[in-house]
């Protein structure tokens, strides 16, 4: 047991980060996932790779509490997400896919907003904002609408609305997805910065470059299953991540005969 904001909180013997057993979601009579297993130990940054539609974004939204699994379960540190969501979401920092913000307040004050919603007081909550503000170089922006914002702009309100209460665990939907190579420089900092100083992370990309750069564990979704993980040496087996991934998936060439008539 360990306490946690002064309440007993039931920890595994091994306090994984995240845990995942036998999560599965179907949607129209079509499993998406189809009964993941998945441990991210205290103080990983682990990545989930897998194909368009493999099913990393189900996975991630059942595994925050976005989205109700058909079946089994997910506990952040021991809490269950899903039995007593109050206490494993403050220790979780989430940045979905697609995300849904506040369209018509400006960067700040979506912080604002969202830093007090999470009981941090306004000081805090004030210069927190701004260091994000200022570090993930959005403070020009700061009385700009968020509906006016650039996708990866987006991205970067969405990181900053995931940090802002220091959370254990930071759960990352394509963090990278259309934010510029400096901002990416700076997020890649942020996200190890994290790490050492203890915290996990455990993010979706389909680069295989970058997560071969940033993450120490990997999982690879296919079809809704995990169809490889460990850490990252296990997982690449002697290969490349994207050989590794290419072959598990057996994705490679697919197609491309069929398109005969573009050749000139
Ligand atoms: N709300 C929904 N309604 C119906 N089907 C859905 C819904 N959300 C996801 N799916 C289906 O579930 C499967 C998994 O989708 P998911 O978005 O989890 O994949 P993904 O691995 O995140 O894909 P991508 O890499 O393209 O983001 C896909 O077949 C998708 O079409």
């Amino acid at each position: 047991m360990t306490i946690f904001e002064g309440k007993l909180v039931h920890t595994y013997a091994d306090g994984a980060a995240l845990r995942l057993a036998g999560l599965s979601k179907s949607f129209g009579g079509s499993p998406a996932v189809d009964g993941i297993h998945l441990e991210v130990p205290r103080g990983a940054f682990f990545g989930l790779v897998g194909q368009n539609g493999a099913g990393k974004t189900t996975t991630l939204s059942m595994a925050v509490g976005l989205l109700r699994p058909d079946a089994g379960t997910a506990h952040v540190f021991g809490a269950d997400v899903w039995a007593g969501p109050g206490r494993a979401k403050a220790m979780i920092g989430v940045l979905p896919d697609g995300l849904a913000m506040p369209e018509r307040l400006t960067g700040r004050e979506v912080l604002t907003y969202l830093g007090l919603l999470r009981g941090l007081d306004r000081d805090t909550v004030d210069r927190r904002a701004g260091e994000l503000l200022s570090v993930l170089e959005l403070d020009a922006a700061e009385k700009t609408l968020v509906i006016e914002y650039s996708t990866g702009m987006r991205k970067k309100i969405g990181l900053a609305t995931a940090l802002l209460h220091a959370p254990r665990l930071l759960v990352l939907d394509e963090p990278f997805e259309a934010v510029d190579p400096v901002s990416a420089a700076t997020i890649k900092q942020i996200l190890r910065g994290f790490v050492a100083g203890g915290g996990s992370i455990v993010l979706s990309s389909h680069v295989m470059a970058l997560v071969e750069q940033l993450c120490d564990h990997v999982a690879v979704i296919d079809r809704g299953r995990v169809a490889a993980v460990g850490t990252l040496d296990e997982v690449r087996a002697g290969q490349s991540l994207e050989d590794r991934f290419v072959g598990l998936v057996d994705a490679r060439g697919g197609g491309v005969k069929e398109l005969a008539w573009l050749s000139n």
